[in-house]
């Protein structure tokens, strides 16, 4: 559904994402993982269109993106969350999500009509009972929960989800993976997500992509990624740097 094909992007002298390729398919949940520096967001950056590589091909469905804004790239069905959750905090939780639900659809409905819609999107992530607080009195972690809500009111194929579990309990990010599987499950969609957190990311994704230094240095499943020396080496000498 999403390949991406010997993408590279500098900044001045330093190659951030050197010669990239990778695919996600529809359905699955992938974990892109690496040490601090790796190009993990200046890649989620560069699929969003943030970004524009130097060289390189990403299409989604077929349709080439390079050249193409964040906006469009939404429209395209592809949606991100943040690592620090970007909502409106002087909105209440549910202009939040009906935010996500105009900002993404090419045709939205009347803002009425959007309104009821994205209750169930609330309900779906479990923060229904919130619908009308201020975005500002979550917790941190109902707040990546509120991201998620509003990812998914763009109604996107793939989400892409830049790390939710800095800040949050062990508990509270078993809730978020929770999350995560469930839409992946009952609506189909495809998670691209970045972690630290390695439970996490080895229990709850299907394949795990690993960078380094800008490349890409590991793609298999979970217990694939464990066993993998280079992916080893990388995490050690990230430590010792
Ligand atoms: N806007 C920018 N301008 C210049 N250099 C940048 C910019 N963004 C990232 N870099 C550099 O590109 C490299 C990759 O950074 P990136 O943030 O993509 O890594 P990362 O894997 O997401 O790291 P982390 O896990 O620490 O968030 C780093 O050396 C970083 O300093």
């Amino acid at each position: 559904m999403l390949t991406v094909s010997g993408v590279t992007k500098r900044f001045g002298g330093l190659t951030a994402v050197d010669d990239v390729s990778l695919g996600i398919d529809r359905n699955e949940i992938v974990g892109l993982i690496g040490p601090n520096g790796a190009g993990k967001t200046t890649l989620f950056n560069t699929i969003a269109g943030v970004y524009a590589p130097v060289t390189g091909s990403i299409t989604f469905r077929g349709d080439e993106l390079i050249g193409k804004g964040p906006h469009e790239i939404a429209r395209h069905g592809i949606t991100r969350t943040f690592q620090t959750a970007r909502t409106f905090n002087e909105s209440t939780v549910i202009d939040n999500v009906l935010a996500g639900a105009v900002f993404g659809k090419e045709d939205p409905d009347s803002l009425a009509d959007e309104r009821e819609n994205v209750r169930q999107y609330l309900e779906f992530i479990g923060l229904d009972g919130k619908a009308e607080e201020d975005a500002s009195s979550l917790t941190i972690a109902h707040r990546k929960q509120l991201e998620l809500a509003r990812a998914l009111a763009s109604e996107p194929e793939l989400i892409l989800v830049d790390e939710i579990g800095s800040g949050l309990t062990p508990t509270e990010l078993d809730e978020l993976s929770r999350n995560l599987r469930q839409i992946r499950n009952e609506f189909g969609i495809s998670v691209f997500w970045i972690e630290h957190v390695m439970d996490a990311i080895m229990n709850a994704t299907d394949r795990i992509i690993v960078l380094n230094q800008g490349k890409k240095i590991a793609d298999g499943t979970p217990t694939q990624i464990q066993q993998d020396s280079r992916v080893a080496e990388a995490y050690l000498g990230g430590a010792e740097a």
